[in-house]
């Protein structure tokens, strides 16, 4: 039988376990979401964000910027924050807007409470095996791999897709927890003959399934990093769901599988960022 990794359940569970954390603390870590402009998909993540890290007791605000705000508005407001004692994870929302360079906003936030991990201190430390704020997503998908019971040392991880946001950092977590590690992409040759190796096979490319269900080796644990918002307004994956679960061992549903994990590991990562800034 093919396990169904429920995401919402474990993040649900992960939520509770960090909201007992954070009540034994003399003060509520704060979480600081910038906004700039109305990108409307944003809108529904950051509220979910909000919701999520109020429940589990942490002082969450958004910051909502106006779409005229220049860049150097906001690397002055990022800067603020920065300052504030009472802020513990700054996280800049992705996409911005197109006069304002992201990887500037990026760089502008202190690394120690930079709880996306996207800043170059914390990709490099991870890079370098070192200690520091890790990406959400892929640490919500190495909880997920814990849960399907996964042996990583040895095992063969194909991480589909190369972004500074997934790709690339899943790709050093498998690798420091021992697997063997292929990073695929648009431009790999046989990128179905990749993903057929594949014990780990991790789909993070952003196409609606691109994955074929013959693309997955029997037994293999699947973890669909893709939402992709279809015309009729479903989500679906990068993986073909339906034709991968009766091959893998364990699968993630599109929803309900990666996405609840993020968020989760976003208040895990702003606790983290909060006990090692105040002591
Ligand atoms: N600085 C930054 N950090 C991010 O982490 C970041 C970002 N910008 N910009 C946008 C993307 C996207 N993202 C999601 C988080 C949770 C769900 C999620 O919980 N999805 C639900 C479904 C939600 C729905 O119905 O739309 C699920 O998969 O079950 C989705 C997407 C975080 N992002």
């Amino acid at each position: 039988m093919t396990q169904i990794l429920d995401g919402k359940a474990i993040a649900e569970r992960l939520r509770g376990q960090l909201a007992t954390r954070v009540a034994a603390l003399s003060f509520k870590p704060g979480l600081v979401v910038v906004r700039v402009g109305e990108d409307p998909a944003s809108g529904v993540y950051v509220r979910n964000k909000d919701r999520a890290a109020t429940q589990a007791g942490f002082a969450s605000r958004t910051r909502h910027l106006p779409e005229e705000t220049t860049e150097a508005q906001l690397l002055e407001e990022i800067a603020a924050l920065n300052a504030d004692p009472e802020v513990d994870g700054i996280l800049v929302q992705l996409p911005l807007p197109k006069h304002i360079r992201a990887e500037k906003a990026i760089a502008a936030v202190d690394p120690a409470k930079d709880v996306d991990g996207f800043h170059p201190i914390n990709a490099g430390k991870l890079a370098s095996g070192l200690p520091g704020l890790v990406p959400c997503t892929p640490r919500g998908a190495m909880h997920l791999l814990a849960e399907a019971k996964a042996k990583l040392p040895g095992a063969r991880a194909v991480v589909v897709g190369r972004s500074q946001i997934v790709g690339r950092p899943m790709a050093q977590l498998l690798l420091a927890a021992d697997c063997t590690v292929t990073i695929a992409h648009s431009r790999t040759a046989d990128l179905a003959g990749e993903c057929r190796r594949a014990d780990i096979l991790i789909a993070a490319v952003g196409r609606p399934e691109l994955i074929r269900g013959d693309w997955v080796r029997e037994g293999a644990i699947v973890i669909d990093v893709g939402i992709n918002r279809m015309p009729d307004g479903k989500l679906k994956g990068d993986v073909a769901y339906a034709e991968a679960l009766p091959r893998a061992a364990a699968i993630t549903p599109v929803p309900g599988g990666v996405g609840p994990m993020t968020i989760a590991c976003l208040l895990e990562n702003t606790l983290e960022a909060a006990i090692a800034r105040r002591g």
